[in-house]
């Protein structure tokens, strides 16, 4: 009020209110009067924020004070005699102020005896950059009225009462700025509003002081250069936010732990390069329980991922894919024959991804039967029941794929009336593979339940005819069922066993053979496979496979107009019942392989570890739960391309009896050089030039000329494809009778020596035979040689499966046991009585499973087929036998010799 007494009169124009203020040169000496008349002009919410901000002061300072008294009683005596000396007067202020009402009391300072405000020089220094801080960071807002303006003086007057105190407001406003800038409230709501963002809620209070709690801690931990880097830092930060400062030590924080845990990280890989594969003492003492083997299994593949790096010096590789392997098989349960399987298969990562994946199921997948309707009323009619499901892919037109149902599928209407069938997607895929025709002859050959089988009825649009067979008489009566349910009419389903079905009818436009196997590539849906499946079932598979696969081709006419196809399925993944079989047919009939027409799946294998299939094998589809949510599956797609069968009838026989041969449960390396010998002898087999069959037989041979050029034609080809395929199931490991003595094994040689004084003459004409049969095969057939064929089968050279098996190899000579063995066989089968007599363990030998045991069932037919329907072949061969090859045993026997 008094300041406007100074102006003589008002300008007109000139500053507004605040250059006024600042023009205001005369300062009132009322300001520094007694606080009674100041008080009594103080407003009263200005009263309030005065008395709130000097109690705040108050009870900032005793905190602080206390904390100083600790460490520094003496020397905080002495400032006190001084500070009580310079701020009396001051101090004295405050009490005059108490002359104001009990609201607008000013708090009493602590008593003098405790260091209590102010500051010395020798705390000069480190209040300084705070009081700097307080400054820049409470700025004064312009007054906006009168009313304001007063208010603002009368705030300036206290402020300048409590200059002294101003310093240790600073001070104390530092500690805790939260708590000092609540102070200022209202009329510093800039700042205060700020602040508040962290402020004004406790919880956030709370956690920023812890914050800046750790990070003082490790500020103190990471020394006193990160001490000085915090002082410049703090100086820094004086112009910003709080909330700017605290993001910024955050940031640090953050910074700082990544660094930390990148630390930890590495601490852990160096601790993994100590990782130490436990003796056997170590793991008998031990009780392990399934996290110390998962983390071993962890421990070992980052062992073997950098072997160099991490492993232990005296430790090999094989002993930590031993270790690895046990653990896997202990972890996922399964046993060590499999699992050796599919640790050959897959790499380590994509092991532990197949082996996950196989645990877990895979989704339920319907087929509509379009021979009754349209997946998309199909589709309608189950989500009415409460069905919810899903086109199953792109690559299928009839698949739908079920995530839950309110109704059991295999009970709805729909199914009951015939509408689908309930078929993994796995199963759809032979059948597009097939790609059958209307109005064709097909053959379902291994057909029960029916699935597939309805399949192929479906594509044929119920025409043509479908015969399905099965050689299990329960199962047939599946597909019997199944048929009738989804209206299948075109088909007539027989009960024989698949391999004699080329002596039943031929001369179909399209086989499917979906052979009985060990189902590995199915154990989510049936674990006992991890746990039951042997080397022994492997083989007895892979023979049952090649013979029907070998029958297939047989019933299928290579003329078909629309045909002449082949397709070969398991839900096996181990390459013994897939490529092995396929690599086989190959090289003993007329066909190749074609592309699936399936545009998803991975290929075949060309090479399986020591082992080298036809190139062609890459045309084949692999199908793997980790890779396409499937059960794991395999499809092989052949053409035939002509009728004649490139191997003699007496071969063909021989190979027929060998593979009816039983397998012994217990294989041995004896086993093994006994198919090792059988190797080289058919090696010899397929070098040697063979009889012509057939159309071929009497036809102009080859010159010599053409057959040395072919010779260097495959010479040149064995760089590029050595096949090493034809690798013979391990048989019955038959025991050397006692009065056969060492020089008996020479025996068969001799009787090699035999044949080809019978067969003479034949080879030219063989030759002439050979260009319908693949230069490479053929050359694949002749290579194998000895030490090839040693290798065996996959399981064989490891000696692990077979726990009867011996560890040291069998001579040499005994190689040719085999020879002598397999004259005795077909002496024994000539005479069924006396085998089991001859050789004790073959009448232990494990049989074919039920479902593998022909059944000659369906006697019409196959009289039926006796009279009317001859095959081509086997009239073709039986004329070659009678006369077009006046010799054929001879013939054989020169093959041997050669
Ligand atoms: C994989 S299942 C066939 C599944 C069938 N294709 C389907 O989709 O429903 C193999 C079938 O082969 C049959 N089987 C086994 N040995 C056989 C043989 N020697 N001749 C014919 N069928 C045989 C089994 O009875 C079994 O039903």
């Amino acid at each position: 009020m008094g300041r406007k007494a100074e102006f003589d009169e008002k300008p007109k124009k000139g500053p507004g209110r605040k250059a006024r203020k600042q023009g205001a040169p005369v300062f009132r000496k009322q300001s520094f009067a007694p606080q009674e008349e100041e008080d009594k002009k103080l407003s009263h919410r200005q009263k309030q924020r005065f008395v709130k901000r000097e109690q705040k002061k108050v009870v900032q300072k005793a905190k602080i004070q206390e904390k100083r008294a600790k460490g520094q009683q003496k020397q905080l005596a002495q400032r006190q005699k001084k500070y009580n000396s310079d701020s009396e007067p001051e101090d004295e202020v405050v009490p005059e102020d108490g002359g104001a009402s009990s609201e607008e009391e000013v708090p009493q300072l602590p008593p003098a005896g405790k260091p209590q405000k102010g500051f010395t020089d020798e705390n000069d220094d480190w209040l300084k950059p705070k009081k700097q801080q307080k400054q820049k960071k409470v700025p004064q807002p312009e007054p906006d009225s009168e009313e304001e303006l007063e208010e603002e003086d009368s705030d300036d007057e206290l402020e300048a009462e409590d200059d002294s105190d101003a310093e240790l407001d600073a001070e104390v406003d530092d500690e805790d700025e939260q708590e000092d800038e609540d102070v200022s409230d209202d009329d510093d709501a800039q700042v205060g509003k700020l602040a508040d963002l962290s402020d004004n809620d406790d919880d956030d209070d709370a956690n920023s002081d812890d914050d800046f709690d750790i990070s003082d801690e490790e500020g103190a931990e990471a020394g006193s250069g990160s001490e000085d880097e915090d002082d410049e830092d703090d100086d820094e930060d004086d112009d910003k936010l709080p909330i700017e400062r605290a993001n910024k030590k955050l940031k640090k924080r953050e910074a700082k732990e990544a660094l930390e845990a990148e630390e930890e990280m590495q601490m852990t890989v160096d601790h993994q390069d100590v990782f130490q594969l436990p003796t056997e003492e170590e793991e008998a003492e031990k009780d392990i329980t399934l996290q110390d083997v998962q983390q071993r299994i962890k421990d070992i593949t980052l062992v073997l991922s950098d072997f160099k790096k991490y492993r232990q010096a005296d430790r090999s590789r094989s002993e930590y894919i031993d270790r690895l392997r046990q653990d896997l098989c202990l972890y996922y349960s399964y046993n060590d024959f499999l699992m050796e399987k599919l640790m050959d298969m897959f790499p380590l990562s994509e092991l532990m991804e197949y082996l996950e994946s196989s645990e877990v199921a895979r989704p339920l997948t319907i087929r509509t039967n379009t021979l009754k309707i349209r997946r998309r009323q199909l589709a309608g009619a189950l989500i009415n029941r409460g069905v919810n499901l899903d086109p199953l892919g792109k690559w299928t037109k009839e698949g739908l794929v079920i995530f839950n149902s309110q109704v059991p599928l295999g009970a709805t209407p729909e199914y009951l009336g015939g509408y689908y069938m309930i078929q993994g997607a796995s199963s759809m895929l032979p059948v597009m593979a097939l790609a059958p025709q209307e109005n064709e002859r097909i053959l379902d050959m291994c057909s029960a339940p029916g699935g597939k089988g309805s399949h192929i009825a479906a594509a044929m649009k119920n025409s043509g005819v479908l015969f399905a067979n099965d050689s299990n008489r329960d199962r047939i009566k599946a597909v019997v069922a199944n048929f009738h349910r989804l209206g299948v009419v075109n088909s007539v389903v027989s009960c024989e066993d698949g391999t004699k079905f080329r002596k039943i009818m031929t001369g179909f436009d399209r086989v499917l053979l979906d052979a009985p196997c060990t189902g590995t590539g199915v154990v989510s849906k049936d674990p006992s496979v991890k746990t039951t499946k042997s080397d022994v079932d492997v083989q007895r598979c892979y023979n049952l496979q090649r013979k029907l696969l070998l029958t297939a081709i047989d019933c299928v006419d290579a003329k078909s107009s629309t045909g002449g196809i082949i397709v070969y399925s398991t839900c096996s993944v181990l390459p013994e019942e897939n490529e092995w079989v396929i690599d086989y047919a190959l090289k003993k009939r007329n066909v190749k392989l074609v592309p699936t027409g399936l545009d998803f799946g991975v290929e075949g294998f060309t090479k399986f570890r020591q082992h080298r299939f036809h190139p062609s094998l890459n045309l084949t589809k692999r199908y793997y739960p980790h890779t396409h949510n499937m059960d794991g599956f395999y499809v092989a797609k052949l053409k035939k391309f002509s009728n004649t069968i490139p191997i003699t009838k007496e071969q063909q026989e021989e190979d027929e009896k060998q593979l009816d041969e039983p397998i012994e449960g217990e294989t041995t390396t004896e086993a093994a050089a006994e198919g090792a010998a059988e190797d080289a002898e058919e090696n010899a087999d397929e070098k040697a030039p063979r009889k012509l069959l057939g159309k071929r037989a009497g036809k102009p041979s080859l010159t010599d000329i053409d057959q040395d050029l072919k010779k260097k034609k495959l010479e040149a080809n064995k760089k590029k494809y050595v096949a090493k395929v034809f690798e013979k199931p391990v048989k019955v490991a038959k025991t050397p009778k006692p009065d056969q003595p060492q020089e008996t094994n020479g025996a068969p040689k001799s009787q090699k020596k035999n044949k080809p004084q019978e067969t003479n003459g034949a080879p030219k004409a063989e030759k002439k035979e050979k260009p319908q049969f693949k230069p490479e095969q053929a050359k694949g057939k002749g290579k194998p040689t000895k030490p090839e064929a040693g290798k065996k089968f996959p399981s064989q050279p490891n000696g692990k499966a077979s726990p009867g098996k011996s560890a040291a190899p069998k001579p040499e000579a005994k190689k040719f046991q085999p020879k002598d063995k397999k004259g005795q066989a077909k002496q024994q089968s000539a005479k069924p009585a006396a085998k089991p007599k001859g050789n004790a363990t073959l009448a232990k030998a494990p049989r074919i499973d039920a479902d593998d045991v022909p059944v000659l069932e369906g006697k019409p037919i196959k009289r039926q087929n006796n009279l009317k329907q001859k095959s081509k072949q086997i009239g073709q061969l039986k004329k070659s036998k009678t006369g077009a090859n006046p010799n054929p045993r001879g013939g054989k026997k020169q093959k041997f010799k050669k």
